[in-house]
């Protein structure tokens, strides 16, 4: 994927007197037009016309961790410049809340991206939405879904595609070399439209032969007016693309958390084993955890915690846009601009969580209780403002359904090579807007025979 980095990639020199003068046209503009009053916050000082183009990280350099460095020394405001893109990183809790929470109706639009434009906008997430059970292995649906997933990720992070800085590129031939873009954008754009319209076909022809379970489709077009209706082809379209971004932002990001989960308990298996012993304490061995067990289960939800103030799926959540030139903290920040909120930032900033890179649910449980007092990641893994993420509460609950299930009945070990002893499991990122964690083997067993005998009786 990184033929299509912005920096790398050939388009750039096709491309490259067109941005210059494209570049510099946009430059005298604002500088013509610009009225402010007061500096942009502070960032570094970039170079002529493509301004900070060069300083703006791509996904696979983790911009998460560039930005908390650049945060040393610019502080927790950055500002950048991709050509006359503004951008602005907030690194600390106190910025996103000023901007994104308390100035939300004006920091809530999201980035026009030709690229995103012209390509797009899990099992459970597919079963809510489209009442739909996907096979276990080589389902068509979930295939397609992380496909368009995958281009999602890369297309989203701002700066990728030069187009996005140069719209007059947009007019360049696919067949141009160095052209790729045109190339990806449109296989994407067919990938994208069958992710969201196979499984909605699946709930039409469910309906049709009156076997359709019921889920958040059904209800939606039973609601359609009729087919001979002016407005049914939109309404129509309108619910192809609800349930579609439902299903999209909903798959990889729990994935995500849930692969990471089980690659944390093969790097600590003291926290599986307590976590283990308190589910038995608890829950016994002859039924699996609920919900009614929740408040019990300390240990368990200080895992889960800490799970989501460890790991962040969207570490620089979504990008927003400023819909008015607005002035803060003695800093313009103009209309249009990209902001982003380093939540990974906040949720491992040493002076409010101890030694922050180490996996520890312990620092969330105080006197043998949960410690409400700590920084609650929930607040920053899912965004901002009026963009929050509406599958916030469903993910709070998937996932305790889904470790406490796994904790009650499995053990996760490393796998183990030809002379039996056990592999080392390398941490790596596979990153965009959405990261997940990189390929890993596990050995991963029923725990005992109780828990055998539970599951036999589960799936009878
Ligand atoms: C671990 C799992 C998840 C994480 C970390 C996550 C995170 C996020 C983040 C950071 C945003 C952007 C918020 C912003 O712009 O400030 C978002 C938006 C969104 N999420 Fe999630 N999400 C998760 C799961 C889900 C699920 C399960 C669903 C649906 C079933 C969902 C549906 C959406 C939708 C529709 C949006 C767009 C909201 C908008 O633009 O107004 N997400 N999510």
């Amino acid at each position: 994927m990184s033929s299509l980095s912005l920096r790398d990639n050939p388009y750039v020199l096709t491309g490259l007197s067109l941005a210059l003068l494209y570049g510099a046209a946009k430059v005298v503009k604002n500088g013509l037009s610009s009225r402010r009053r007061a500096p942009y916050p502070p960032g570094p000082k970039g170079y002529p016309i493509i301004n900070n183009l060069l300083e703006i990280p791509t996904p696979s350099e983790h911009p998460w961790l560039v930005y908390e460095e650049m945060a040393k020394k610019y502080g927790d405001m950055i500002f950048l410049r991709a050509f006359s893109q503004p951008i602005l990183i907030l690194g600390s809790a106190k910025r996103m809340n000023d901007l994104f929470e308390k100035r939300s109706s004006t920091h809530s639009g999201r980035p026009y991206s030709i690229m995103l434009d012209q390509l797009l906008i899990g099992g459970i997430i597919l079963h809510i939405t489209y009442g739909y059970e996907p096979k276990p292995t080589g389902d068509p649906y979930i295939a397609i879904a992380h496909e368009v997933e995958g281009a999602f990720k890369i297309v989203a992070v701002p700066g990728t595609f030069l187009v996005d800085n140069i719209p007059i590129l947009k007019y360049v031939p696919a067949w141009m070399p160095g052209a790729g873009f045109q190339r990806f954008a449109a296989y994407y754009k067919k990938a994208d439209h069958l992710a969201k319209s196979m499984p909605y076909q699946f709930v039409l022809d469910a309906m049709k032969r009156n076997e359709a379970e019921p889920c958040a489709v059904t209800r939606l077009i039973e609601d359609l007016p009729s087919p001979k209706d002016p407005r049914y082809a939109e309404d129509e379209e309108d619910i192809l693309n609800v349930a579609g971004v439902s299903y999209l932002a909903g798959t990889d990001t729990t994935t995500g958390v849930m692969t990471m989960f089980a690659l944390l308990m093969i790097l600590y298996p003291e926290v599986q084993r307590k976590a283990q012993a308190e589910l038995d304490r608890v829950v016994g061995t002859s039924r699996l955890p609920d919900f009614g067990d929740r408040d019990e289960l300390v240990y368990v939800k200080a895992v889960i915690t800490e799970l989501l103030r460890w790991f962040q799926a969207t570490p620089m959540a979504v990008p927003h846009t400023t819909s008015e030139d607005n002035y803060y903290d003695g800093y313009f920040i103009p209309k249009g601009t990209i902001v982003m909120g380093n939540a990974w930032a906040v949720l491992h900033d040493p002076e409010v969580f101890e030694n922050p890179m180490e996996f520890n649910p312990e620092r969330y449980i105080k006197d043998g209780t949960f410690n409400t007092e700590l920084l609650d990641p929930l607040s920053f893994s899912f965004g901002f403002g009026r963009r929050i993420c509406p599958g916030m509460h469903l993910v709070k609950d998937v996932v305790y359904l889904m470790v406490a299930s796994t904790l009650a009945m499995f053990e996760i070990h490393p796998s183990k090579d030809e002379s039996g002893a056990p592999r080392n499991v390398e941490l790596t990122f596979d990153s965009g807007v959405v990261v997940l964690p990189g390929p890993f083997d596990s050995d991963i067993r029923v725990r005992s025979s109780a828990a055998e005998h539970l599951m036999k009786s589960l799936s009878e």
